[in-house]
């Protein structure tokens, strides 16, 4: 029999961590990059991360170390966790330790603000490596239900089909279903435009409004980004599947989303700094998302109403009641 991959993951966050847990489950010799030491040393000697995920046990396949150049020595694959913000500088000091030929997976659902690419173009560009070894890992994928084995699917998204398959191999366990897709546009704008209508749902959950307001910003919003996604040249059917439909469901729906939550806080009246500082430092991708999706809809001639107003609370000081009253305001159309 084959001796196990070596999969690294760079990134020791709630969904690295979390990842870094299926890939092991899954049976592959697993490397987990830490930035701080002490993060690492706490993994391999207690086998928790307590500052992400207290509760969970991880598996003894799994080591953790803060040296970069040690944990992607001999990769296969060299997932990147880190968030889509960051991902640029990251992957700029990563990129002479990759191994040539080893599938980049990104985990991150966000735009890039200054250039407005997907984190894929991003990876492409800073790696310097062909499309076709570029991957995407996106669905419902709460890290805490998936951390604790809750049955979930999600889908593996490459150019190249078979990479693709190898992965989706990599990640499979009782409790995580991969689904393939070549898709990976209309997999990233759903990845990243899902935060910014999560943030507008907690913001209705916030000013006390129920499900009627929650489906309908969920269908409106699903309605928004399969325009930008189809704009861009994604298949409109990605936008049914579980990184489009699914994946907004789950991050709109649950009291464990980052973006869920701290839109919920401005829609209770506190401040921006406040919600941010109630985060302790996790990222909620979607405040910075939604400048770069708006930007982006622009460049593109696509109408994302939900996303715009987004964009205002969080960064031009509209209150979210008056964003409310704008989107029901708006000129009436055909569905
Ligand atoms: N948490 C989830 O449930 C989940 C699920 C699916 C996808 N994602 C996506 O995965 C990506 C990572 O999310 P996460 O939940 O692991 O985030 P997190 O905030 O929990 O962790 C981010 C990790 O990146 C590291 N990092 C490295 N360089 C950094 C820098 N310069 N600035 C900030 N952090 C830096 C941090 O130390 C930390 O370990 C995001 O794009 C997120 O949208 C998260
Ligand atoms: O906690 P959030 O809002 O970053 O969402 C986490 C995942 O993306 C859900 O699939």
């Amino acid at each position: 029999m084959a001796p196990p991959e070596r999969i690294t993951v760079l990134g020791a966050g709630s969904w690295g961590t979390t990842f870094a847990k299926v890939l092991a489950d899954a049976g592959n010799d697993v490397v987990l990059w830490a930035r701080r030491a002490e993060v690492a040393a706490a993994i391999n000697e207690t086998r928790r991360n307590s500052a992400y995920l207290p509760d969970i046990r991880l598996p003894s396949t799994l080591r953790a170390t803060d040296d970069a150049a040690e944990a992607v020595h001999g990769a296969g694959a060299v997932v990147l966790a880190v968030p889509s913000q960051t991902l640029r500088e990251n992957l700029a000091g990563w990129q002479p330790l990759l191994p040539p030929e080893a599938t980049l997976v990104s985990l991150a659902k966000g735009v890039e603000l200054s250039t407005l690419k997907r984190m894929s173009e991003v990876i492409g560009e800073v790696a310097d490596v062909p499309m076709a070894h570029v991957a995407v890992v996106s669905g419902p994928n709460l890290a805490k239900e998936i951390a604790a084995e809750q049955p979930t699917a999600t889908v593996v998204a490459c150019p190249d089909h078979d990479r693709a398959v190898a992965l989706q191999h990599a990640c499979s366990t009782p409790y995580f279903r991969p689904y393939t897709n070549t898709d990976l546009v209309g997999i990233e704008i759903a990845g990243a435009c899902k935060n910014v209508i999560a943030l507008a749902c907690g913001m209705a959950a916030g000013l006390g409004f129920g499900h009627n307001t929650m489906s309908s910003l969920i269908t409106r919003g699903l309605a928004e980004t399969t325009r930008l996604g189809v704009a861009l040249g994604a298949d409109p059917m990605t936008f049914a599947g579980l990184a489009g439909l699914g994946d907004l469901v789950a991050t709109a729906m649950s009291p464990l989303s980052r973006n869920r939550t701290f839109g919920e806080r401005l829609g209770r009246g506190e401040t921006m700094a406040q919600a941010q500082e109630a985060a302790h430092g996790q990222v909620s991708e979607g405040v910075k998302s939604c400048s770069s999706i708006r930007q982006l809809a622009a460049r593109h001639g696509v109408e994302m109403p939900i996303t715009d107003v987004v964009h205002r609370v969080c960064h031009e000081g509209l209150a979210p009641a008056p964003a409310a009253a704008e989107l029901l305001g708006r000129e009436r159309k055909p569905e």
